[in-house]
C-alpha cells in the first residue's frame, strides 16, 4: 500500500507526462501482482467449495496482473498496446469474478432460483450496456470499433459483474460481511472508474498521476483483501431474509432506472450518430422486456407466497381446532373446556359470581357399542352433542370430555336452584328416546355437578368433585343427579380402599364360601345349597357383601373372584361327596361381568374337571339384567355351558324384565322367586296372585321354582299350597361356613329325612332357625 502510494506521490509530481506515466505503471503493476498474490495465497489456503471460489476470484486477480505486466512490455518495446492482449486480460477480470460467483451458489439453488438470478443480472447487464452506450457514443467519433468496444466492455462486464455478486448475495441470504463489501465496492468501483477513464480517453483528457490513477491500484488492493477473506455464510435472521426479498423485489426498478437515465442521456445530447439510435432502440426494448419479465415472474411468486401463507394460516387455523376440538361431534374438548373454566372462574371471583360445572356419563353407553356396533354409538353421542347444544344458553360451554363423557359449564348461575333447573332440562334427556339408524335408543346419564366458589377454586378441583358426584349418581342406580358433598369424598376414599384391599383378599386367604341350603318343602329332602361368598379383611374384619360385591364389579375383580368362587365351590362339595356327605345340587352366582370378560365356560369346565364333580350337581345362578344386555353373547355362552351339563337358574326371578321368549331360549333349569315377592305374599293379593302366576308358568315351562327369603312357616305352607317346589330361607338354615355346613350334611347324613324345620328345630343351635 505504502509503495503503491509512494510511486503515485511521485507520478503526481510530474516532472514529466512520461515519466509519471512510468511510476503510474509502477505502482499499478505492484498493486495488481501483490493483490494477486494474496487472492492466490488465500485460495491455496482453502479447500472444497471455498477453494474453487476464491480461486476464480484469484484467476481474475491473477489476470489483472498478468494484463499490466504485459501491457508494461509492450509499452517498453515501443509497442502501442491499446487495443491488444493486456486489453483482454483486463477484461477477463470480470468473468472469473462472476465465475466464482457461479461456484458459490454451487448446488444452493434450485433451477427457477438460478432463471431468475440469470434474468436479474442479464437484464442489468443490457440496462448498463444501454446506458454507457449512450454515454460514450456521442463521444466516439475518432475511434475505432474494437477499440469503443473494448471501452465499453470494461464498465459493462464489471458493473455487470458486481450485480451477479450482489444477486447470489441476495438470492442466497449471505451475511454481509468486510469482504463481501471489499469484493462488491472493487468491482463496482472498477466499474465506474473505467467508466470514467473510456470517457477521458475518448476526449483524449487522460492524465497520469491523478486521483483516477491511484483508485485503480487502491481498488485492487481491496480486491484482493476482499478475496483473501471471501467466506460465505447464510444468515439466519427472518429480517434480513426479508430485507434481501424486498431488495430483490427492486431489481426490476433498478432495470428500469438504469434504462431510462440512458434514455434521458440520448433525448436531451443531440450528438448520438443516426446509425447508432436503432441498435440502442433494441436494447433499451429488451432490457425493459427483462424488467417486465421479471416483475412478472415476482408478482407471480408473490401470488404463490401470499397463497401458501393463507394456506399455512388456514391449516394452522384448522390444527388450532383440532387441538382444541372434538373430532367426532364438533364440540370444544377437555383442552378448550379447561380454558374457558378458567377464564369463567376468574371473571366469577372478581363479580362475586357462581359457575356451575356439570360432568355427564351417559349410562350403559357400552352396550350401544356392544349390540348395534361402533358406528351407531357414535351417531348416538353426536345426537347427545346436538341435544346439549340446543338446550343451553350461549354463553355457556358443553364440551365432549372422551368416551360416552360430556361436561356443561354453567356460567353467573343465580342458585343451586338454577342450576337444577338446567340440570333438570338436561336430564330431561333421559325421558325420551333417540332413534338413531332405525333404532329407539333409550337415552339415560348420570350427572354430578360442582359448584364454584363453595366446591373448588379451580378446574381441576372442580372437575373432580363432579366426578365424584357422578359416580354416587351412578351408584345411586344411574339416571340420576348428584350435587356434589364433601361427605362423597370420604366415601370415595373408603371405596378406593375397599378395592385396593380387595385386590390382595384371595392371596391373603380372606375370601372364604358359606352355604345356605334349599330344600323340597314337600319331603323336607335337602335339596341343594347356595354358595354366598364371604370376606373377612384382616384391616376392617368382616364386610358385607352388598358393600363388596359392587366394589368388586366396579374394579372388574369380580371376574376373578367369581373364577376362585367356582372352583372353591366344586372342589368343596367334591370332596364332601368322597366323604359320603351327598349334596344334590351346589349354585354359585354369576356376574355379568364374567358373561363378557374371561373365559367364562373354560373356567367352568376346569373347575369340574379339577374337582371331579359331576356337570349336573353343579347350578350356575344368574340374574334376570345378564339376559337383558348382550343377548347374542349370553345366549352362546349359556348354550356352551348347558353343553357341559350344569344346569342354569335365573336368580331374584321377578324383579326384571326378562320374557318368556328368553328363558325358553336359554334353556334355564330353574326360577327362583325373589325374597321381595316371599315378604309380600301372604299380605298383598297382588303379590300372591304374582307368585302364583310365577309357579303356575314355571311349571308350565317345566322348570324347578324355588322360593328365596322364607322365613315363617305360614310363608312356607302358602308356597307349598302353590306347589312351588322348593324352598330356601332363615326358616330352614341360615347360611353356614363350611365346616359348620359339613356338620350339617353329616347330621342329614345319620338321621332320617325330616320337614326341614323341624330338622333344624331338633338341632338348634347348628342350623338356627329365624325368630
Ligand atoms: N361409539 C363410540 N364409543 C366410544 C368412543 N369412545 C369411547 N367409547 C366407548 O364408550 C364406552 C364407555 O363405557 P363406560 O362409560 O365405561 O361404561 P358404560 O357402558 O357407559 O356404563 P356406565 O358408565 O357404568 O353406565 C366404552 O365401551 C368405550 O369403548 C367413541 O368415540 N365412539
Amino acid at each position: 500500500m505504502l509503495l503503491v502510494l509512494a510511486a503515485w506521490t511521485m507520478a503526481a509530481s510530474r516532472p514529466t507526462s512520461d515519466s509519471a506515466w512510468i511510476l503510474d505503471s509502477l505502482h499499478w503493476t505492484g498493486a495488481f501482482v501483490a493483490a494477486a498474490w494474496v487472492a492466490w495465497r488465500a485460495a491455496r489456503a482453502a479447500d472444497g467449495q471455498l477453494r474453487r471460489v476464491r480461486s476464480r476470484f484469484a484467476l481474475g486477480m491473477a489476470c489483472l496482473a498478468a494484463g499490466q505486466l504485459s501491457w508494461d512490455l509492450l509499452s517498453w518495446a515501443g509497442w502501442n498496446p491499446f487495443p491488444g492482449i493486456p486489453n483482454l486480460l483486463y477484461l477477463l477480470l470480470s468473468p472469473c469474478f462472476a465465475l466464482g460467483f457461479a461456484a458459490t451458489v454451487g448446488d444452493r439453488m434450485p433451477g427457477s432460483q438460478w432463471k431468475s438470478a440469470a434474468l436479474d443480472i442479464a437484464g442489468f447487464g443490457l440496462a448498463v450496456l444501454a446506458f454507457t452506450l449512450a454515454l460514450f457514443l456521442p463521444h466516439a467519433v475518432r475511434r475505432s470499433a474494437l477499440e469503443f468496444v473494448v471501452l465499453t466492455a470494461y464498465p459493462v462486464l464489471l458493473l455487470s459483474a458486481a450485480a451477479a455478486g450482489i444477486v447470489v448475495q441476495l438470492h442466497l441470504r449471505l451475511r454481509p460481511t468486510a469482504a463481501t463489501f471489499a469484493v462488491l465496492a472493487g468491482l463496482a468501483g472498477y466499474g465506474a472508474l473505467w467508466t470514467a477513464w473510456s470517457l477521458a480517453f475518448l476526449d483524449a483528457t487522460l492524465r497520469p498521476g491523478t486521483g483516477m490513477t491511484l483508485m485503480f491500484s487502491l481498488l485492487a488492493l481491496l480486491l484482493g483483501w476482499g478475496v483473501a477473506n471471501w467466506r460465505p455464510v447464510p444468515s439466519l435472521s427472518p429480517r434480513y431474509d426479508r430485507l434481501c426479498e424486498a431488495l430483490l423485489r427492486q431489481i426490476p426498478l433498478a432495470m428500469v432506472a438504469v434504462t431510462s437515465a440512458a434514455a434521458g442521456f440520448i433525448a436531451l445530447g443531440d450528438r448520438l450518430p443516426m446509425q447508432a439510435r436503432p441498435p440502442l432502440r433494441v436494447l433499451f426494448v429488451l432490457a425493459l422486456l427483462c424488467a417486465v419479465v421479471r416483475q412478472t415472474q415476482q408478482l407471480r411468486d408473490r401470488d404463490r407466497l401470499l397463497a401458501a401463507e393463507r394456506a399455512v394460516a388456514e391449516g394452522r387455523a384448522q390444527l388450532h381446532h383440532l387441538a382444541h376440538h372434538d373430532p367426532l361431534t364438533g364440540l370444544p374438548n377437555r383442552t378448550l373446556l379447561r380454558d374457558r373454566v378458567t377464564q369463567a372462574l376468574a371473571t366469577a371471583a372478581r363479580r362475586g359470581e357462581k359457575v356451575a360445572l356439570m360432568f355427564i356419563d351417559l349410562d350403559r353407553f357400552k352396550e350401544v357399542n356392544d349390540t348395534l356396533g361402533h358406528a351407531t354409538g357414535d351417531a348416538l353421542l353426536c345426537h347427545v352433542a346436538a341435544q346439549f347444544t340446543l338446550m343451553l344458553r350461549e354463553e355457556d360451554t358443553v364440551c365432549r370430555q372422551g368416551g360416552d363423557e360430556f361436561a356443561i359449564v354453567l356460567t353467573d348461575v343465580d342458585s343451586a336452584a338454577a342450576v337444577a333447573r338446567a340440570v333438570e332440562r338436561v336430564m330431561a334427556l333421559s325421558n325420551r328416546r333417540a332413534t338413531i339408524a332405525g333404532h329407539e335408543l333409550p337415552l339415560s346419564m348420570s350427572v354430578g355437578i360442582a359448584m364454584f366458589p363453595k366446591d373448588g377454586e379451580d378446574f381441576d378441583g372442580l372437575m373432580q368433585c363432579a366426578d365424584t358426584a357422578m359416580y354416587r349418581a351412578k351408584a345411586a342406580g344411574r339416571n340420576a343427579f348428584r350435587f356434589y358433598d364433601p361427605q362423597m369424598n370420604v366415601e370415595a376414599s373408603e371405596r378406593s380402599r375397599l378395592r385396593w384391599l380387595l385386590a390382595h383378599a384371595i392371596e391373603r386367604g380372606e375370601l372364604h364360601l358359606h352355604f345356605q341350603p334349599y330344600f323340597h318343602l314337600r319331603s323336607g329332602e335337602l335339596a341343594g345349597a347356595e354358595v354366598l361368598l364371604r370376606w373377612t379383611s384382616a384391616e376392617l374384619g368382616p364386610v358385607g357383601p352388598n358393600q363388596f360385591i359392587p366394589v368388586a364389579e366396579d374394579g372388574g375383580q369380580i371376574v376373578e373372584i367369581g373364577a376362585w368362587v367356582l372352583r372353591e365351590a366344586c372342589a368343596q362339595v367334591a370332596t364332601w361327596q368322597r366323604q359320603g356327605l351327598a349334596l344334590p345340587a351346589v349354585a354359585v352366582n354369576l356376574s355379568i361381568l364374567q358373561f363378557r370378560h374371561g373365559d367364562l365356560v373354560q373356567q367352568v369346565a376346569d373347575a369340574l374337571r379339577d374337582s371331579g364333580l359331576p356337570a349336573r350337581q353343579l347350578e350356575l345362578e344368574i340374574t334376570e339384567s345378564v339376559l337383558m344386555h348382550e343377548t347374542d353373547k349370553v345366549f352362546a355362552t349359556a348354550d356352551n355351558l348347558k353343553a357341559l351339563g350344569v344346569r342354569l337358574a335365573i336368580d331374584d326371578f321377578g324383579t326384571g324384565y326378562s320374557s318368556l321368549a328368553y328363558l325358553k331360549r336359554l334353556n334355564v333349569d330353574k326360577l327362583k322367586i325373589d325374597q321381595s315377592f316371599v315378604r309380600d305374599a301372604l299380605a298383598s293379593p297382588s303379590t300372591t296372585a304374582i307368585v302364583r302366576a310365577i309357579v303356575d308358568m314355571a311349571r308350565a315351562m317345566e322348570l324347578e321354582v324355588v322360593a328365596e327369603g322364607i322365613e315363617t312357616a305360614a310363608e312356607r305352607d302358602f308356597l307349598a299350597a302353590t306347589h312351588c317346589a322348593m324352598g330356601q330361607g332363615y326358616l330352614f338354615a341360615r347360611p353356614m361356613p363350611a365346616d359348620q355346613f359339613e356338620a350339617f350334611l353329616a347330621v342329614r347324613a345319620a338321621g332320617p329325612a325330616l320337614a326341614p324345620e323341624q330338622a333344624a328345630a331338633d338341632r338348634s343351635g347348628v342350623f338356627p332357625l329365624a325368630s
